[in-house]
């Protein structure tokens, strides 16, 4: 099957003044994103995200390399048939009602579902935009702006979705419910390429992640396999009596980090407490994930590809 995105050695250059040389926002960045996958772009601010999103949806050209989008080449516009983009704090024409910012997106894509306004209300109230759906946009606040973006770019019931800090804006009912949008979307086989400074809203939907850092990729994993094979694990558990080693936490839990050497007998004491196990996960979070793998962190890891 063609991948739903390639990139090869892509690299951007930007010109800047007289006064200082050109900067290097890509460095050669080459991944796959296979259909049906949901792929996690993810790096500190200034990383070189929102320069390769402008590339992938012909914004913006390389400087060199390539980027396709179904085996086509992304300065070609057919490039984009089917393809569901919401760029970085999205403008939107704020003399239109969302009803009409969607049905203007139906247009364009050339999707004419048998009740077009039937289909573009059951996405706004998606989006918990049905009450505003005929209300000019003009005011709106950046989370109501940033969900009529996703349901514009959901609407045309896209085969990829580009998505450039999709959750940022929202507060976290709308974070809640935009990602089950995504998840649902994903479970249906859409294929998701998004952005996020964010690491949690990534290890809730990615399937793999890239992590990018002043122009390079340093990795690329699926969250299981960054934790995984981490040294240190969290145990909580949840009763009355003490566990030697273990620190209580409020209603009753305790926890403890102990080397994965001291697991079996951390689970065997607390199992003679009494206690109920609530917990046992890797202590690696992502955040200290890409601290390590951008080499900015302690215990840096060698770029893994
Ligand atoms: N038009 C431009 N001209 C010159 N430099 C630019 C331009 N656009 C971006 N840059 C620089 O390129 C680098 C990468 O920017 P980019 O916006 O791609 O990063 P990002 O990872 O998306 O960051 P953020 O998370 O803050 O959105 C930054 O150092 C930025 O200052």
């Amino acid at each position: 099957m063609t991948n739903a995105i390639e990139l090869r050695d892509l690299r951007k250059t930007y010109p800047r003044n007289w006064a200082a040389p050109p900067f290097e926002a890509l460095k050669g960045i080459s991944l796959t994103v296979e259909q049906g996958e949901v792929f996690g772009f993810i790096g500190p601010n200034g990383a070189g995200k929102s320069t390769a999103i402008k590339i992938l949806t012909g914004v913006m050209l390389p400087t060199d390399g390539s980027a396709t989008l179904f085996g086509v080449d992304v300065t070609r516009p057919e490039a984009r048939r089917g393809l569901g983009y919401v760029p970085e704090n999205p403008s939107l024409p704020d003399y239109l009602t969302p009803m009409e910012i969607l049905s203007m997106g139906l247009a364009l894509h050339g999707r004419k579902p048998a009740a077009p306004d039937a289909h573009c209300m059951r996405w706004l109230e998606r989006f918990s935009l049905g009450e505003a759906a005929n209300k000019l946009v003009r005011g709106f606040s950046k989370g109501m702006a940033q969900r009529t973006a996703l349901a514009h770019a959901m609407v045309v019931e896209p085969r990829l979705l580009i998505l450039d800090e999709p959750l940022s804006g929202l507060d976290p009912i709308g974070r809640r419910d935009v990602v089950e949008i995504l998840s649902e979307y994903h479970r249906q086989g859409g294929t998701i390429f998004l952005t996020s400074h964010v690491l949690h809203d990534v290890e809730r939907l990615a399937d793999r992640f890239g992590m990018i850092h002043k122009g390079e990729l340093k990795t690329i994993q699926s969250p299981n396999e960054l934790v995984g094979d981490q040294e240190l694990v969290t145990v909580r558990s949840v009763g009355e009596g003490q566990v030697a080693g273990m620190t209580a936490e409020s209603g009753g839990r305790w926890f403890v980090e102990v080397r994965r050497s001291a697991l079996w007998s951390t689970l065997q004491e607390i199992d003679k407490a009494g206690h109920t196990l609530i917990e046992v996960k890797p202590t690696l979070t992502l955040e200290s994930a890409f601290l390590r793998y951008s080499g900015l962190g302690e215990g840096a890891a060698p770029p893994k590809a």
